[in-house]
């Protein structure tokens, strides 16, 4: 049963507080963050937090974040990272196939790697991204640095971002892969927090990511199928079979036609479910 990552929740990693707060706090997944929410001073200190801690978080998936493949502190935060045996590694701002390559080379054994497509030429090449390695496990969102790049504006309804989440989600289906949502910055908004969160899964997202612990619970409910939604699994399951049981192809649930490949989408939406409740 695939992991629930309805909420992906990043911590900064010279935040002492916030990584020991994590431990209590409803995430489906952690990003121990060594990028952008830390600063150069205070880079090394913070990998050395974020690798003693990655192992103390019970069974959610646990990852790190490493600063860039052209940082001066990538080669150490992987060794550091691999080393501290995370369930996968994020690496920021991956633009193609060759990038994808010089991470699986720098980082050492077979830990998964969740790549972070953030620009106009990652949206672009999403799927040859997506599909670069069996070890590229999820692609990640990186709204702010996309809107920067496009030099485009935060606006309710993201319009102007909405090519770009439609590429990276096209990308990431059609190579098999997981995707998560950008985050959204105005952690007092819950209304608005709620409205991106209702438009990723709309839109196809696994999950969002997020910055502050206010968000997990609207953000935990949005994704998770509903009870309605359930229920409406199971009738379209249970009206296929009848159907199929009489010789037929094809049946109605609440007058509406249901095939085989609305029984496929029954089936994810309850094993999403199951995997929740298992969680
Ligand atoms: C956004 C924040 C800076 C807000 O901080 P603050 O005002 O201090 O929050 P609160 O006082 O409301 O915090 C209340 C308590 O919750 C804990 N807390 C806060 N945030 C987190 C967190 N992310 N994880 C765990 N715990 C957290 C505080 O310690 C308080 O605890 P207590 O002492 O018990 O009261 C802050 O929330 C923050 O730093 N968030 C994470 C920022 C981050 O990681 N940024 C990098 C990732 S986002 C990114 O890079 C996007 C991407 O690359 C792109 O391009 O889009
Ligand atoms: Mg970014």
């Amino acid at each position: 049963m695939a992991n629930p990552r309805r909420s992906v929740l990043y911590m900064p990693g010279a935040n002492e507080r916030a990584l020991e707060k994590a431990r209590g706090l409803d995430a489906d997944a952690l990003i121990l963050d060594l990028e952008d929410s830390v600063s150069p001073d205070a880079k090394a200190a913070a990998r050395d937090l974020v690798c003693a801690a990655a192992g103390s978080y019970g069974n959610r998936e646990v990852t790190i974040r490493v600063n860039g493949l052209d940082t001066e502190w990538f080669a150490d935060d992987v060794r550091a990272a691999a080393a501290a045996a995370p369930d996968a590694i994020v690496v920021p701002k991956v633009n193609s196939v060759a990038d994808v390559h010089r991470i699986l080379d720098a980082v050492p054994g077979d830990v998964p790697i969740w790549a972070m497509v953030e620009s106009p030429v990652a949206m672009l090449h999403a799927y040859e991204i997506a599909s670069a390695s069996p070890r590229l496990a999820v692609l990640v969102l990186g709204t702010n640095d996309l809107a920067k790049e496009l030099h485009a504006e935060h606006v309710p309804g993201r319009a102007p971002l909405l090519t770009s989440l439609s590429l990276a989600l096209l990308g990431a289906r059609a190579a098999g892969k997981a995707i998560l949502d950008g985050v959204y910055n105005d952690v007092k908004d819950l209304d608005g927090f709620a409205a991106e969160c209702t438009q990723g899964r709309q839109l196809g997202f696994d999950g969002k990511t997020l910055i502050h612990p206010s968000q997990l619970a609207p953000c935990n409910e949005i994704f998770a199928p509903s009870e309605a939604e359930i229920a409406h699994a199971e009738k379209v399951i249970a009206a296929f079979h009848q159907a199929q049981s009489e010789g037929k192809g094809v049946a109605t649930v609440d007058g509406k036609m249901i095939e085989n490949l609305h029984v496929a989408n029954a089936e994810r939406i309850l094993s999403v479910a199951a995997a929740i409740n298992a969680g």
